[in-house]
């Protein structure tokens, strides 16, 4: 129990026994941890909402050539304090969890990537079912989207698929079949699911559609996905750090 102030009345004198603030210190601290962490996510997601509407604009503007200028400038001055503390390519990013599945940055699902429209994607029995609109900053042929990009979305379902059927694993194989344009500014929906477990090899089917006509197939997918083997997942991740792990004191 606290007894009172050292004799500078700075630190508290104890007899070792804890106040109930005391024993409740660990959680508190990890709530304030948990608080401090959504925040910065929030925050995360905030600043790619606003990179997302620059890069929307900036593909779509038809604003006097001066005025692109004149936002090239404040572009670079607004990100200068941003670049004053980033992190090694070896480490993760704080707000990451890694084994929860939190990546802030990936540039297909992650909301503070500027590049990621971002997709949303969620397990439903088994399937794995993405929504997303992609705006014109991911056109490729006039009105549509980019064929790179309806596979980037593909790989990424079917990668979720198998890690939701407990076989995640790295893309060794990816085909798409286009069958139709994939519009632009319009809801979409993707799902993909496991077909095939033959040990280390995974394989998953999916499909693009738009959001109100979900029988008529865009873009179809199948991929192979391989479960790393420990010594391959040591040679590719082993020297990447994770400082958001929980630590063992608590
Ligand atoms: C809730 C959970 C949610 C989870 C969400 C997670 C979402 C994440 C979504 C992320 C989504 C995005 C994900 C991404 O973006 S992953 C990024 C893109 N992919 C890569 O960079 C992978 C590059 N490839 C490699 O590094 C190597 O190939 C690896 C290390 C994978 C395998 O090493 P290696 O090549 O030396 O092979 P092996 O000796 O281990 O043997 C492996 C077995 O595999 C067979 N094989 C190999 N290649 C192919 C092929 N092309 N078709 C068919 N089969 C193939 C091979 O014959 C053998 O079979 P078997 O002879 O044993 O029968």
């Amino acid at each position: 129990m606290c007894r009172g102030r050292d004799a500078a009345g700075g630190h508290p004198v104890t007899d070792g026994e804890k106040t109930p603030a005391e024993e409740h210190a660990p959680a508190t601290r990890r709530l304030h941890a948990v608080d401090g962490l959504l925040g910065r996510r929030e925050a995360i997601s905030e600043l790619g909402d606003a990179l997302r509407l620059l890069v929307e604009y900036a593909t779509t503007t038809e604003a006097p050539t001066e005025e692109l200028r004149r936002a090239a400038e404040r572009i670079r001055q607004a990100a200068a304090p941003l670049g004053e503390r980033v992190r090694d390519r070896e480490v993760l990013p704080t707000a990451d969890d890694l084994l929860g599945g939190v990546r802030m940055y990936n540039p297909v699902t992650g909301s503070g990537s500027a590049l990621a429209p971002p997709l949303h994607i969620a397990a439903d029995n088994g399937v794995a079912v993405g929504t997303c609109t992609l705006g014109m900053a991911f056109e490729g042929p006039p009105t549509y989207a980019h064929g790179g990009v309806s596979a980037m979305l593909l790989d990424q379902m079917l990668g979720y698929a198998a890690g939701i059927a407990g076989h995640p694993g790295m893309t060794v194989r990816l085909d798409t079949t286009y069958r139709k344009p994939v519009p632009l500014l319009t809801p979409l929906r993707l799902t993909a699911t496991v077909q095939d477990i033959d040990g280390r090899r995974v394989t998953a089917t999916g499909q693009l559609t738009t959001a109100d006509d979900p029988d008529t197939v865009l873009v179809a997918a199948t991929g192979v996905f391989i479960a790393l083997r420990a010594e391959q997942a040591r040679r590719l991740f082993g020297r990447v750090v994770n400082t958001n792990r929980p630590s063992r004191a608590g």
